[in-house]
């Protein structure tokens, strides 16, 4: 078909040229019958002009569906759409296939140098409304968002690929290309099941109008998982193993709570919150995507561990090839290196000055103290000093006298936070002196910078994972790039998962997210057994959540998956220990389980190297988790549990746990050793959920 078919008649336009529609008794303009009076002339006039309409309209259709019939023919559902859009709306189908879900519909795309015409616009506005409406809908059955395209098609042309906004422009005989260019991406059982329902709503009547734009917030204290309309059940259309597509499953597939999450939309900062593994950080990889699709501007996804944005960077680029470039993955450390590099202000981290200064901070202040004692080791003091105090930016003892301390059991009494103060104060000379700052300062430096000098137009969101693990400086920080603009900051996490002992509350950041929380509740990770096991670690016990109360952790959906039981060996000795370890990862090994598939976790440092060096020397790869970038390394990954924060392996053996730990009610625990166990069972929870099927924990 010649290019300039492109802007031959359609449903939009009412053209009076002298047609007789096959089947109507209505003739053009050179109607033989005889005068008649100015009424009925009328009448005749207008009765022609629909039934003009009618046929352009129909010969659309019929253009479209030459249009989509090459990706009829290779398996996709071709389904018209339902009447309705605007006046002006050309037809539309949706063609739903492996490739995902494309509505379609040809366009009056300018051939020359003309630009696009109001015309043109109404029509790509139109079409990106029936996109946007055929996501909506089938987000209720769990379609993620990014999987429903906009494709206009200039017919007869080839070799167009523009992007007007969400709407992609391509020639007639790009369609099938650009279209199967996506891979495969929804298994026969999905298409079918987003064909059939897409086929019963075109039945039913309109809904009325639904332009994208600001959509009214819920009444509800909290949205619950449950979608406005029951869906239909997720099990009947998640892939079957037979039916292996070339993504993720969770790239193209959520839940319905999580489709939900990733696409609502709020008038101010929200939050999104789950236990373990109910698909928190696959959430926010796609509300990044889905808002950089959104919006003009750059998206920040951030983090606290250095670690995670090394694993989210490449799932980001399959899940979103089309905005991976507007979304930033990185660190919040990296965030407020960049700010300051940017403005010019000074900020030099380095460890061996930042650990001397601390060393002499304590020799100076601590050493002999009412501090000094066999309760708290220097840990205890510096956690306090850098995630209670300078991760709140307190500047003055009487602040700190007067804190709350969320978090931290053992209380402290006045002279006692005297002694800390001056810890603070000396460590703060430390450092001074030495011309350095700790991570802690870095951060507080960027947010100051940005305070005294805003720069809104940075990002346009910011989406922000693992949030229980920041300090209030820098969430005040991550708040300041966006303030409260709708959908400008999604905090995503699970307080149940805190390692650091900061204990803010989001108030305390200046951030308020009024009612506008989502709770995931499929978990979607780990077998039934491996979650019992863990589960018992927390049970009953309480934390003090970001929103300021004191929580239990949140409840999931039953999991059917199973697999074996966890094991738990207990060992005669350290030397024991380790032997046994090594063995269980070469029986993996030989089991056929790749090794970057096993996972050696500890919680101290000393634990982590110790398995390093054990495991090299049976001749075995180990990447260090603090040293990995993410990529596929074939390696046991062995680190602390701090840095294997949002990951997961289908291995998980744990190096360094001691009995008592697991020890469900050892009885007579003062604040300070009630406290510790807590963190450490927190610890263990998170390292024990990092598994998806095979649990190993030895003790000794
Ligand atoms: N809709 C889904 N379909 C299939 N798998 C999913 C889905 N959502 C999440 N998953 C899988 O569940 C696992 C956990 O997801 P994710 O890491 O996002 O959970 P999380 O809530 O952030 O976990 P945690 O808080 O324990 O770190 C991952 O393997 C992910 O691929």
């Amino acid at each position: 078909m010649p290019a300039g078919d492109s802007t031959a008649p359609d449903a939009t336009t009412v053209d009076a040229r002298p047609v007789t529609v096959p089947g109507t008794e209505v003739a053009g303009t050179d109607d033989p019958a005889p005068a008649a009076p100015a009424a009925r002339a009328t009448d005749r006039r207008s009765r022609a002009a629909a039934a003009v309409q009618a046929w352009a309209g129909a010969a659309a259709r019929e253009r479209l569906l030459r249009v989509v019939a090459p990706l009829d023919a290779r398996g996709h559902h071709v389904v018209p759409d339902a009447p309705g859009g605007s006046r002006r709306a050309r037809p539309a189908v949706t063609v739903v296939g492996p490739a995902g879900v494309h509505v379609v519909a040809t366009t009056t795309w300018p051939v020359g140098d003309d630009g696009v015409t109001p015309e043109v616009t109404e029509e790509l506005f139109s079409l990106a409304d029936r996109a946007y409406r055929t996501e909506a809908e089938l987000a209720e059955l769990g379609l993620a968002p990014g999987e429903v395209r906009a494709l206009a098609v200039v017919v007869g042309r080839e070799g167009v690929d523009e992007r007007v906004g969400p709407v992609r422009v391509v020639g007639e005989r790009d369609v099938l290309r650009v279209v199967e260019a996506r891979g495969r991406r929804l298994t026969g059982t999905q298409a079918a099941t987003l064909r059939d329902h897409l086929l019963a709503s075109t039945a039913r009547p309109e809904a009325g109008p639904a332009l994208p734009g600001p959509r009214p917030e819920p009444a509800a204290e909290v949205v619950s998982s449950v979608p406005p309309v029951a869906p239909a059940p997720v099990t009947g259309v998640a892939p079957a193993a037979s039916e292996a597509v070339d993504v993720e499953p969770w790239m193209t597939w959520l839940d319905p709570a999580q489709a939900h999450a990733v696409r609502r939309s709020c008038n101010g900062p929200s939050r999104i919150r789950g236990a373990v593994g109910t698909g928190k950080t696959v959430v926010a990889l796609h509300r990044a995507a889905y808002l950089a699709r959104a919006r003009q501007g750059a998206v920040l996804l951030t983090t606290y561990t250095r670690t995670l944005p090394a694993t989210l960077r490449p799932l980001l680029a399959r899940l979103a090839p089309d905005v991976a470039d507007a979304v930033e993955v990185a660190g919040v450390h990296e965030v407020a290196a960049r700010v300051l590099a940017e403005r010019g202000v000074a900020c030099r981290i380095d460890a061996s000055l930042i650990t001397a200064a601390w060393t002499t901070a304590w020799g100076q202040v601590g050493a002999g103290s009412v501090i000094d004692d066999e309760d708290h080791d220097q840990v205890y003091w510096h956690d306090e000093v850098t995630h209670v105090i300078k991760g709140r930016g307190l500047t003055r003892f009487e602040q700190y006298a007067m804190l709350p301390r969320r978090g931290r059991r053992h209380q402290l009494d006045g002279p006692t936070r005297r002694v800390v103060w001056d810890l603070h104060e000396a460590y703060a000379r430390g450092l001074a002196d030495r011309g350095v700052h700790d991570l802690a300062d870095q951060v507080a430096l960027a947010q100051a910078e940005l305070a005294a000098r805003p720069e809104p137009g940075r990002y346009a969101a910011v989406v922000v994972d693992e949030v229980q693990d920041l300090s209030t400086v820098a969430l005040r920080l991550l708040h300041g790039l966006v303030g409260d603009a709708p959908d400008g900051l999604t905090l995503v996490g699970d307080g149940q998962q805190t390692v650091y002992p900061g204990g803010f509350a989001l108030d305390e950041a200046g951030i308020d997210v009024g009612a506008r929380t989502t709770v995931l509740d499929v978990h979607h990770r780990s077998t039934a057994q491996v979650l019992q096991l863990a589960s018992t670690l927390v049970a009953g016990e309480t934390f003090p959540d970001v929103d300021g109360t004191e929580q239990t952790g949140d409840a999931h959906a039953p999991v059917l998956r199973q697999g074996p039981s966890p094991v738990w060996v207990r060992c005669a000795n350290e030397v024991d220990r380790t032997a046994r370890l090594v063995r269980h990862v070469q029986e993996l090994v030989t089991a056929g389980v790749p090794l970057g598939q096993v996972g050696v976790l500890a919680l101290s440092r000393a634990g982590a190297d110790h398995a390093v060096q054990q495991l090299r020397r049976a001749g075995l790869n180990v990447v260090r988790l603090e040293q990995h970038d993410g990529s596929d390394v074939d390696a046991v990954r062995v680190g602390a549990v701090k840095h294997a924060k949002g990951l997961e392996l289908a291995h998980v053996l744990l190096a360094d746990v001691a009995a008592e730990w697991l020890d469900r009610s050892p009885g007579g625990l003062d604040d300070v050793a009630r406290e510790r166990r807590e963190h450490r069972r927190r610890e263990l929870y998170v390292a024990m959920t990092r598994a998806r099927d095979g649990l190993w924990v030895a003790t000794v």
